[in-house]
């Protein structure tokens, strides 16, 4: 899940498409690149680093032009330490053309032999998004050839593109002299709004992004579906694929996306308060509230479903945990080493509200079981008596293919472990795990036109329906070794009786 947005204005775009990869920050914290356009020529800049980190003052002086792009990456193809891999990519036929990804393609490998073969193109990075530019300008080269290029000739090239590649994305593109465009997969799995204020139209990851710049949200792209604005911000749209159904990624309202975005018509705020709704049931049936005598998040995406939980059993709500709020997000690091060093780094106790008492933590989620080990010790050294801990999504199971990282199984810590291995694990006095149709209701009641959710890594069923054992394995392998060979400690987390499912 990375954040993308593209803009079409008629005054300079740099900082705007600056500010929104800020609201997008949260999205990817690994590299960002913003490129522009200027009498049909482009001006990039990407690194490795955050936002505040790669943009300069100079660097932002060299993006001069009306019209542009900016990505914030969390590597789910290729790796986290190569440069090349940041985004935009390049091509310079036909037209010249720019593009940003969220989401993670299942046949890359399948794609970049037959880009080499057939197509007579040369892929030099091991990301995914460098292979479906290729593909997407190779089809706009077939569908225009010789011919001044119209919205209709981009659409057919995406219907081409729909055809061939597989897996999640949102993708937005510039074509140089003419526009930017903006798809999504099929499944609509990855999300993509799109928001005008006068003059200037933007499609971004989330609606925070146009919010927060000031733009009026207009529409969420559809599954399928492409949006062409020309250069003077007239939009063109229109449906490219042949069976489109939304079946956006559920956890993009469990961890990744900001509180106060909403994506497809789900405000995601009200959905983590729904999950924590859910969640008191369950919390009900297993430890009494009267053996509570407070209950904790642990910040930061778990609040809004702590505080209903808290609400709903009638327990006070407290925050026992301070965050370093110049600690990225540690789910979304590169590398076990790091994410676990970096949970004591980003919370620490307040004693008080531990001592003596019976504590029930409550997080998002738990996928490898980093933060919540280290906390439930946390807890402990703080001198709780005991701690039980809550999940507001249940346990992730199955590896994700579409665009989060976590593509092996035996890095999960509730694979192959019943709930009771898994309490045992993380070392806590009772662990309450939502499940998933209380979770898939949860959420999916905020919005009935959905046609379902992408929930692969809880359920195990993959949307796009073509994701067999094999390709699962292949994507393992193509992540396994992708840690930075310079980083310090990337030792894996040492996780005892893990079975085999
Ligand atoms: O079981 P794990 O592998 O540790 O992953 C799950 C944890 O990671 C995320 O927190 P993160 O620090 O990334 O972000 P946040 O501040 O938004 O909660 C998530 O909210 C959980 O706390
Ligand atoms: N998280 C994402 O959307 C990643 C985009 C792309 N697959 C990459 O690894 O760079
Ligand atoms: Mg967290």
């Amino acid at each position: 899940m990375c954040g993308i947005v593209g803009v079409v204005s008629n005054a300079p775009v740099n900082q705007l498409i600056y500010d929104a990869l800020l609201l997008l920050q949260h999205r990817g914290q690994d590299a960002a690149g913003i490129v522009t356009q200027q009498e049909r020529k482009f001006f990039m800049h990407k690194a490795k680093g955050m936002v505040r980190d790669v943009f300069r003052t100079r660097n932002m002086r060299g993006l001069p032009g009306d019209a542009g792009l900016g990505q914030v990456r969390y590597p789910t193809a290729g790796n986290a330490y190569s440069e090349e891999e940041a985004q935009p990519f390049y091509v310079n036929a036909p037209y010249g053309i720019v593009l940003v990804h969220n989401g993670n393609l299942t046949n890359a490998q399948a794609l970049k032999a037959e880009l080499f073969s057939s197509d007579h193109r040369h892929i030099n990075t091991e990301s995914d998004s460098e292979t479906l530019l290729n593909v997407f300008a190779h089809e706009l080269e077939k569908t225009t050839r010789g011919a001044q290029l119209q919205p209709d000739d981009v659409f057919k090239a995406v219907s081409a593109v729909h055809r061939r590649i597989r897996g999640s994305y949102a993708v937005i593109a510039m074509i140089a002299g003419h526009g930017v465009l903006a798809f999504r997969d099929p499944f609509g799995i990855r999300p993509l709004s799109m928001g005008r204020k006068d003059g200037t139209v933007m499609v971004a990851s989330e609606s925070v992004t146009l919010e927060g710049t000031g733009h009026v949200f207009d529409r969420h792209v559809a599954p399928g579906e492409a949006v062409f604005i020309d250069l003077q911000g007239n939009v063109h749209a229109q449906q490219c694929a042949e069976n489109p159904k939304l079946y956006p990624c559920i956890f993009e309202y469990v961890y990744l996306a900001r509180p106060d975005s909403v994506l497809d018509g789900i405000s995601v705020y009200q959905a983590r308060l729904n999950l924590g709704e859910t969640l008191a049931k369950r919390v009900v049936s297993t430890v009494p509230p009267s053996e509570i005598d407070v209950i904790i998040p642990i910040p930061e995406s778990s609040r809004p479903s702590a505080t209903q939980l808290a609400h709903l059993l009638g327990v006070p709500y407290r925050e026992g945990f301070v965050k370093n709020r110049y600690v990225g997000r540690t789910f979304i690091m590169p590398g076990q080493g790091v994410r676990k060093k970096s949970v004591r780094q980003k919370l620490n106790v307040i004693a008080s509200e531990f001592k003596g008492r019976n504590v029930l933590l409550v997080d998002d989620s738990i996928v490898r079981g980093t933060t919540s080990r280290e906390i439930v010790q946390m807890a402990r050294d703080a001198g709780a008596k005991k701690v039980y801990l809550a999940s507001a999504a249940p346990p992730v199971r199955f590896p994700n293919v579409y665009g989060i990282d976590m593509p092996t199984s035996s890095e999960l810590v509730a694979y192959g472990r019943t709930v009771e291995e898994v309490r045992e694990v993380i070392g806590c006095d009772a662990l309450i795990y939502q499940d998933v149709e209380g979770m898939k209701r949860a959420i999916g009641s905020l919005n009935p036109n959905l046609d379902g959710f992408d929930a692969s890594c809880f359920d195990g069923v993959y949307v796009t329906g073509d994701i067999n054992a094999e390709d699962i394995a292949r994507i393992n392998e193509a992540r396994i070794g992708q840690e930075d060979p310079l980083e310090e400690d990337t030792s894996r987390l040492a996780l005892p009786n893990a079975q085999e499912a």
